[in-house]
Formats: C-alpha cells, structure tokens, sequence
C-alpha cells in the first residue's frame, strides 16, 4: 500500500477511535483504543478466560458442594428450590367436586326438589341422592353419592309443581370434577430443582403440604470497596455515590442467595484480609479494586489468604477484570470490577452460574434471538450489551459503556456479542434480566 493509502487508512481508524471514545454505545476506552490502529502484533496472551469457559468454571465450582438443606415452613420457602421432588399427599381434587353452582341431579330428569336440603363447599358427606331427585349444590361441595350431573343454576328452571328441568342437554357427570382428576397421592408434580414460585406454594398448599424440603440459599457477604463512595447526597469533591451497594444485595436475592449484609471497606488491605479471611458467607462479592491500580487490594489479598484464583480475568467487555476465587473448599470469592455496568457483567458471568449451583437451581435453557441493530463488536473479547425484547427482535440499548447504568437500568437482558460484532438479524445469545423493565425511557 502507498504512503497516501497508509495515511487514508490511519485517518479511518482514527476517526473510528474517536466515534468510539465519544459514542455512549461504544464500550470503553479498551475498544476505542482497539479501533484508533490497525494492531501492530496479535496482543499479548493473557491469563483471562474465554467468557464461556470462565462461566463453566464457575458453574462447577457452586455445583461441586454438596447442598445443604432444610425443611421450612411454607411461608419461608418462597424464592429457595426444592430439594426433592414434591409428591402430591393427596388426591387432587381430594373427593368428586361440583364445578359450579346449581343442582346435583340423580338419574334422567325432571328431578324433584328438596328446597329445604342444600351441600355447601367444606361441609361433610351429605346422604345419597336417590334418582330422579335434586338437590341444590355449591361449587367446591362434595357430590353427594349416587348423584350424576351437576346442573348449572342459569342452566335450569323449576316449575310449580317443585321438579327441576334442564335447560340444556344434561350429560353423565357434566361439571363433576373426578377424585384425582389433577393427581392421585404419590405423583410427582414438580421435579427436585424446582424454584419455589407463589404458584408452587398454593400447589404445595393444595397438596397436602405444611413445610417444604428446601436448598438452603447460599450466604453471601457483599463487600464495597472505594475510599471515593458515598452512600447518600450528591457527588461533590472527587466523590461520587456507591451504585452497587443498593444494587447488589437486590440482584443477588433474585439468584437465590441470601445476602446477610452489605459492607463498605475503605481502600485498606488491612480491613479487606480480616473481612475476607473472617466471613462466614459461602461467597464473598468485592467490588472494585480489581485492577492494578495503587489501592487495588483484591490480587494482593487473595494471595496472602492463600487462595486458589479458578478464574482470573475474562475475555468479556465490560468486566474483563472479574475474578473467581476459592478461599477454602466452602468459601469462594467473586471479586467484582468497580466500574457499574462492568460488575454487572461479573455478576452474570461468575456470581450467577456460582450461585445456581450453590442453590440447587437448574440452568436456564440458553436461548438466542435476533437482534435488531448492528452492534459493534470487540475485536477479540465477548461483548455484553443491554437489550430489551421488542417484538420478534431484541433491541440493543445505548448508554452501555462500562461506567453506565442507564442502559441495563432499562433493559430485560443482555446480549452476548461475539468478537467482531453483530448485523441486524443476526442471533445472539440471551442472559435473561430476573425482571422486566418497569419504566419506559428513549434509549433504543
Ligand atoms: N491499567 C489498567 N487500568 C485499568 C484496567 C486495566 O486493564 N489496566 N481495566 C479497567 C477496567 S476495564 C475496569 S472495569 C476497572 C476495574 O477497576 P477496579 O475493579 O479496580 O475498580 P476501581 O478502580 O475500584 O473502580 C473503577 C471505577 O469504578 C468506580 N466504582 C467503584 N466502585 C463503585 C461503586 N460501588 N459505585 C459506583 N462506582 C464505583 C470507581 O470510582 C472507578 O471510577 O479498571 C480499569 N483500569
Ligand atoms: O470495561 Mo472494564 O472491563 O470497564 O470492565
């Protein structure tokens, strides 16, 4: 190539380095500065895991301990995961059950009416129904025996004489709900793993249930470090609000752990080694200090602690200094980046498969979807990008850099991006969000 060629193509990338330095949907500085030259040389190996794989590692790490469990009452179990399969006690329904309100009839009509005589719902076993009789019956009562259908009130008439007529074809056992027509005692009804939803504790409720065999969730200690955070007012010299803190502790309950307490340590090694080595969590999250930066104590710790770093560093943009560390074969540490939407990305990429296996839930089945937009692409690394689900397409969110949150803030998932980037259409990887976004803003 000619000098002027070599000059044009150097004025491209610079001009791509700057778009990318100033575009809030560009992904940090690391990308910029891969976009301003062509690379000289293949970078540097590095220690960093491929983003796959550091997830796989720790998915093992939370799935190689065995569970510890407990039965709870139901009104504990909400958010834990059962810890064997729920077999119904009973039957379901436990006794044949008028679906509606009307008349138990015996037999072909016109039926005769006992006025006085009436089967509510809770009440015990009334006396047989002979044929040819009615008798008025309330949805969820005891079908007396020897009746065969229930007739819907709006569906009958009665005359002068006192006999019930049908006003419709009255067929054997129409709106009769069958002893065990939902299960009998002893199914299966939901498999061991299952989270435990407000629609699993009615069923469990229904079934028989006052307490429930559960997975006792992780603990988790949160540990915010950063002499420049504070927790309340405006950021004024050189300080600025802790946005992890109040995220976190809401985030990691959502993945099925139970956070006892959230702490905030200075930059001070000292506090963090004596934190670390004296938690009784099963994970230690850290925030910040990931880096190499003069207060970044994290490496430094876990190497005076003596730890085993399973994972450390990324191949994933934001986040690609998180790291997973095993302190003793009952604790580990996940050692979040400061940068917000950067320890989001270490939140899903290590906190989660850790936490799932400590909690005994199942793997989300991995979907893909296309995306609507072009998304730009690291050269070498994964990239995660905030999305919300529009339709048949997934929309990428501006305002991902790796300082933001007003992106994710608004998003329902990310999108895994592979190196290179994406075109519109093209499939993507999802990491489901554990909620929607409540509010509407104009990101996309
Ligand atoms: N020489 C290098 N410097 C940095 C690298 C690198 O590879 N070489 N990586 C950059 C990347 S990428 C990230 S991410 C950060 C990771 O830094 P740390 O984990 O050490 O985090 P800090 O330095 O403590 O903080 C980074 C940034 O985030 C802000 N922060 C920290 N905690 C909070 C919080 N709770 N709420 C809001 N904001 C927070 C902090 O003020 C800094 O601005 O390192 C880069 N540097
Ligand atoms: O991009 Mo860092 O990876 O800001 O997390």
């Amino acid at each position: 190539m000619g000098e002027r060629g070599r000059g044009r193509r150097r004025a491209a990338y610079r001009e791509r380095g700057r778009r990318a330095m100033t575009d809030p949907e560009v992904d940090g500085v690391d990308e910029a500065l891969a976009l301003v030259g062509p690379p000289a040389r293949k970078p540097e190996p590095h220690r960093a895991t491929p983003w796959g794989d550091a997830r796989s590692v720790a998915a093992r790490a939370g799935a190689g301990r065995p569970a510890r469990t407990r039965r709870v009452e139901l009104g504990q179990a909400l958010g834990r995961v059962l810890a064997e399969p729920l077999a119904a006690l009973t039957d379901l329904p436990p006794f044949d059950t008028s679906a509606m309100d009307g008349w138990a009839v015996a037999g072909p009509g016109p039926w005769e009416v006992h006025e006085s005589e009436s089967v509510l719902a809770g009440h015990a076993q009334t006396p047989p129904l002979p044929d040819g009789e009615a008798v008025r019956i309330a949805t969820g009562a005891r079908i007396p025996s020897g009746a065969t259908a229930v007739i819907r009130s709006e569906h009958s008439r009665t005359d002068t004489t006192g006999h019930l007529h049908a006003q419709r074809a009255v067929t054997h056992g129409q709106d009769i709900r069958p002893r065990g027509q939902e299960c009998r005692s002893g199914d299966q009804l939901l498999p061991a793993g299952t989270p435990v939803t407000p629609a699993v504790l009615g069923l469990a409720a229904a079934a028989g249930y006052d307490e429930l065999h559960t997975v006792e969730p992780p603990r988790v200690e949160v540990l915010v470090l950063g002499d420049e955070l504070l927790t309340a007012g405006l950021p004024h010299d050189g300080l600025i609000r802790d946005a992890l803190g109040p995220m976190l502790a809401p985030w990691l309950r959502a993945l099925g752990a139970d956070v006892a307490v959230t702490r905030r340590i200075g930059d001070d090694a000292e506090a963090l080694y004596a934190a670390v080595s004296d938690s009784e969590a099963d994970v230690v999250i850290t925030t910040g200090g990931t880096a190499s930066g003069p207060v970044d104590h994290v490496h430094p710790v876990l190497h005076k602690a003596g730890a085993e770093l399973l994972v450390d560093g990324v191949k994933v943009r934001p986040g690609h200094p998180m790291l997973l560390a095993r302190l003793t074969p009952a604790k580990h540490l996940v050692g979040l980046p400061g940068n917000p939407l950067a320890a989001v990305s270490g939140l899903l990429t290590l906190a989660e498969p850790l936490l799932r296996g400590l909690a005994g839930r199942r793997a989300p089945a991995p979907y893909r979807a296309p995306v609507r937009d072009e998304v730009h692409g690291h050269p070498y690394d994964t990239r995660l990008v905030p999305v919300v689900h529009g339709g048949p397409h997934v929309v990428p969110l501006h305002y991902n850099g790796p300082a933001m949150l007003r992106g994710i803030a608004a998003a329902d998932g990310l999108a895994v991006v592979p190196p290179g980037g994406a075109g519109p259409g093209d499939e993507l990887e999802i990491l489901d969000l554990p909620w929607a976004p409540t509010t509407e803003g104009c990101f996309t």
